[in-house]
């Protein structure tokens, strides 16, 4: 039942991208990490042309296999009685993706420029800086970020009509919601630009203000955050907390499990940032828990530890 599910989701949203149409053709999405490369994916296996950019070739080199085995996935599903269209939707859908180590000459030729690099502000502005002096002018400029604020991202840009919030979930292929946020100048246009380029991802979009942690972070990080602290406790083990939220509330992970595959160094991002600009909100108090495991580089699933062990990809 579980395996129909997901089979129903990630079919849906191959031919919803099918279907749609989009005035974006050229996107250039900056970090290749976890999330710029499942958006590098969705977009390419939609139609559109993708330069991925990551400052490491080691990263790039490692998110087109991820990309190439999750569109093998992907292929399985939506072709399942015809292999060889599944065998040339691969590889359609890899070529469409080119990669670069630089984000300049990335973005000249890019119609909308997904930037989804580490959850720092100043790291974010230094980028889009350098982006807004060499992208054309009718460039599209968005952030992934999970909990930073928009207008403060592009604070740095003269672009403030064309820039604006696309927030994916990971994992990215799989999950399908996108929140579409406008920022205080984001233009009707680039707003209406940014809700079809969703849907013609494959994605069901949702519209948020510029309010920290948009909808789902909102309400998701507090509650991971009040499970490590139960944990910190001593209230029970993480494997009972998990199994509590997956049998008691019918979550697909535990709120441990999740920290785990967003990655601990995430959640500390998010959960810093809001202390520094919250300091009297109480579900935003550090948890010295979760600095003791990112000080000692147990980052989750990426770093083969983190609540739990993991095999190392
Ligand atoms: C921090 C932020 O800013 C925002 C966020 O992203 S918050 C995090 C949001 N994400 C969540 O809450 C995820 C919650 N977890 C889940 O939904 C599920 O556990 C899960 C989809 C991740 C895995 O599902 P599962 O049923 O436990 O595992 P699994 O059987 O391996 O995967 C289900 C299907 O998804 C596919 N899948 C899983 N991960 C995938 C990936 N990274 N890429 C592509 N496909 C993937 C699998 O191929 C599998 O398909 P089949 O059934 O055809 O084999
Ligand atoms: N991890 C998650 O579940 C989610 C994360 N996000 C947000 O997405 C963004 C990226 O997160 P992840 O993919 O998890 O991080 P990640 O650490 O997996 O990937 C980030 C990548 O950006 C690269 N990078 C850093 N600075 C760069 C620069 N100046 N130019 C080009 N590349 C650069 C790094 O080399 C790294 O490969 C963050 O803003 C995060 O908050 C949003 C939704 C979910």
């Amino acid at each position: 039942m579980k395996k129909m599910v997901q089979f129903g989701v990630i079919a849906r949203n191959f031919s919803n991208s099918s279907a749609m149409q989009s005035a974006i053709k050229n996107i250039t999405v900056i970090g290749g990490g976890l999330m710029g490369s499942g958006i590098a994916q969705v977009s390419a296996q939609a139609g559109q042309n993708v330069t991925l950019v990551d400052l490491s070739p080691e990263v790039l080199a490692k998110s087109q296999k991820s990309i190439g085995a999750n569109l093998g996935r992907v292929a399985k599903k939506v072709y399942k009685d015809k292999p060889q269209e599944g065998e040339k939707f691969v590889a359609e859908s890899m070529a469409r993706i080119k990669t670069s180590t630089d984000p300049a000459a990335a973005a000249k030729s890019a119609d909308l420029v997904v930037e989804a690099i580490v959850e720092n502000m100043g790291v974010k502005h230094k980028l889009f800086q350098q982006l807004d002096a060499v992208a054309p002018e009718h460039t599209i400029f968005a952030s992934n970020t999970s909990s930073l604020s928009i207008n403060e991202i592009c604070s740095v840009v003269k672009r403030k009509d064309r820039f604006g919030g696309l927030h994916f979930f990971n994992p990215v292929p799989v999950m399908r919601l996108l929140e579409v946020v406008r920022g205080a100048e984001t233009s009707d246009a680039t707003y209406k630009t940014m809700m079809e380029w969703g849907k013609a991802v494959g994605k069901t979009c949702i519209t948020c203000k510029d309010t920290p942690g948009f909808v789902v972070n909102r309400l998701l990080v507090p509650y991971i955050c009040e499970a490590i602290r139960l944990y910190e406790r001593g209230d029970a083990s993480a494997r009972d907390i998990d199994t509590a939220m997956k049998l008691g509330a019918g979550y697909p992970m535990g709120p441990l499990e999740l920290a785990d595959y967003v990655g601990l160094d995430t959640n500390k991002f998010i959960l810093d940032g809001w202390h520094n600009k919250y300091p009297d909100q109480p579900l935003f108090k550090p948890i010295p828990l979760l600095n003791k495991l990112v000080s000692e580089g147990k980052l989750g699933v990426k770093a083969g530890e983190g609540f739990y062990k993991y095999e190392k990809k």
